[in-house]
């Protein structure tokens, strides 16, 4: 891998501290960094380069992956790192970065390969790319990189003005957009899992699915996010972003030769062709909902509106659920259904995929006990795939009953890369697969614009739902409607227990 100089704004911060220096620590130990690594964490805190080093090992200590308890290994890992006090809004501050990336970069005998990770809010993405072009930072003889965290814009008029912005100082082949949800390990598979297995491939048309579910339910409620999530919503917070991302990792067909280029070209298309609503619309095939108090896994917790710093008559949504359709030759009729919320039963992102149940349209004859066939993939908090087939209960009149078989991807691994690892191993050799094009990014907002204007001037009703439910009864309707369930809502006193003792969602009986 070429030589790098990682330059961190907001070095300080959250994000930094619970993702980004472990995941770096956690590439570094499984020798996944470049062999030439520099990183200049900045901030307008008043650190030194050892007062920065020892708040980077204490994250270590506390989120690492990788056990950080040898301090010979930990040492050589921060030795690498270097302190600059900046401020966003001082050209000056850039002048002096610039000088301590050149002294750097001569002292390890390393090419100007810079790759700028922006972990600050949005409001600072344009003036810092100002700053980078402005100050020379941009324009040395090596690569450059930008890598931006979400939000990327708060509706699609600011999406776009951003973009234009950026591509002031980058090239869109410079820009690494995180969305977390792409760095998970089952999402990276989820692509390559249709493309080498004929036996998925087949199956991955209209012709034999009849829906597809993706579902990111949190347990969580807006904890010290009060002030960002009561302007967002789930619908900016994770449908604009990861679930459409989803959506499109489900739907794609990959070709065999493919490429970073062909895999976004082809999710680009998936954006294209789905079916757009229009704002008068959006109440047919959405549902948008706001918690009120109840239990979440036993713990009694407070409404929306009486969280901390959420003003009691907000409107805001923190559910939203809808069905998509993509007009396309492989999925049309093919519903997607998608939804996500916060304070609900249990943390679960998965996506099902129904099948359609050729025995009943192929026959007459009574089928007892048969259900479709599914195919499920998790991909958190546990990752796995499981498919559910019928099999005859020979001691129950041979009633069918489902039987799930459980496919083991991770080789019994315990102890796999998480999203911001995989995704800043991926950035530092300037993979852009599992990165959020712009033409998504676009095409994301332009779907969800609709939705955000009938929120808006409240052309749908806000439904409220019982912390530790599964959402709102409206939510169980729009796939009612169309003769479907969501899958594996399983209510506390339906719940089986796994091996462990845990409770086991697969209760396809309920
Ligand atoms: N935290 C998380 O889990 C997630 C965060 N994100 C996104 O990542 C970004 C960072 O979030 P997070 O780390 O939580 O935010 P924090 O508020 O914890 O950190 C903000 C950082 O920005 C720096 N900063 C703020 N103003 C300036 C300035 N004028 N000049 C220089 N530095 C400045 C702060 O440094 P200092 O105070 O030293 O100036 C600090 O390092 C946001 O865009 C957020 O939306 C995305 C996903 C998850
Ligand atoms: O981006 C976000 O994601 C988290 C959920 O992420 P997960 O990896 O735990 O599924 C969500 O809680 C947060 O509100 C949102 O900003």
């Amino acid at each position: 891998m070429e030589p790098t100089t990682f330059v961190l704004f907001g070095a300080t911060g959250d994000l930094a501290k619970r993702k980004i220096y472990p995941a770096l620590y956690n590439l570094f130990v499984d020798g996944k960094l470049p062999q030439s690594f520099s990183l200049v964490g900045l901030g307008r805190r008043e650190w030194t380069d050892e007062s920065f080093r020892a708040n980077v090992e204490q994250s270590l200590r506390q989120f690492s992956r990788r056990e950080a308890n040898d301090a010979e290994l930990v040492k050589r890992f921060v030795d690498a790192f270097r302190y600059c006090v900046l401020d966003i809004g001082r050209k000056e501050d850039y002048q002096k970065l610039l000088r301590l990336i050149e002294q750097r970069e001569e002292a390890l005998g390393a090419p100007p390969n810079r790759m700028f990770y922006l972990s600050v809010g949005p409001e600072f993405f344009e003036p810092i790319a100002a700053n980078i072009q402005d100050s020379g930072l941009g324009s040395a003889q090596g690569w450059k990189r930008l890598v931006i965290e979400k939000p990327f814009g708060h509706d699609l008029p600011s999406a776009r003005d951003l973009n234009l912005k950026l591509s002031k100082a980058f090239d869109e082949q410079e820009i690494f957009r995180i969305d977390h949800y792409l760095g998970k390990p089952m999402v990276q598979k989820l692509g390559s899992l249709q493309q080498a297995n004929p036996v998925i491939q087949a199956l991955w048309t209209n012709r034999y699915i009849a829906n597809v579910q993706i579902t990111a339910n949190e347990t969580v409620g807006v904890e010290e996010r009060a002030g960002y999530y009561d302007h967002i919503g789930a619908v900016r917070d994770m449908f604009q972003n990861h679930l459409l991302q989803l959506l499109m990792m489900a739907a794609i067909h990959l070709p065999h030769d493919s490429t970073s280029e062909k895999v976004r070209f082809k999710k680009k298309k998936i954006m294209e062709a789905l079916e757009p609503v229009q704002k008068q619309e959006v109440g047919a095939s959405v549902i948008r909902g706001q918690y009120e108090a109840g239990t979440v896994q036993g713990k009694p917790v407070v409404g929306y509106t009486s969280e901390p710093g959420i003003a009691p008559d907000s409107m805001n949504d923190t559910f939203i659920a809808a069905r998509l359709l993509i007009e396309d030759s492989y999925w049309r009729g093919v519903p997607f259904y998608i939804r996500t919320g916060k304070r609900l039963a249990e943390k679960s992102t998965r996506i099902v995929v129904e099948f359609k149940e050729p025995i009943k349209a192929a026959s007459e004859t009574s089928e007892e006990g048969a259900t479709p066939n599914l195919l499920i993939f998790e991909i958190g908090p546990n990752e796995g795939i499981t498919l559910q087939l019928n099999t005859k209960d020979l001691e129950h009149e041979g009633e069918f009953k489902p039987v799930h078989i459980d496919i083991d991807l991770l080789g019994g691994q315990d102890n796999v890369p998480e999203a911001y690892e995989n995704l800043i191993f991926d950035a530092l050799r300037g993979d852009s697969t599992f990165f959020a094009h712009w033409d998504e990014v676009e095409l994301s907002w332009q779907w969800v614009q609709p939705l955000l204007d009938a929120f808006e001037e409240n052309l749908i009703p806000l439904h409220s739902y019982a912390a530790g439910s599964y959402g709102p009864a409206e939510s169980d309707a729009l796939l009612a409607q169309d003769g479907y369930h969501w899958w594996f809502d399983v209510k506390p006193e339906q719940q089986i227990q796994n091996r462990e003792g845990e409770p086991y969602a697969y209760n396809a009986n309920h």
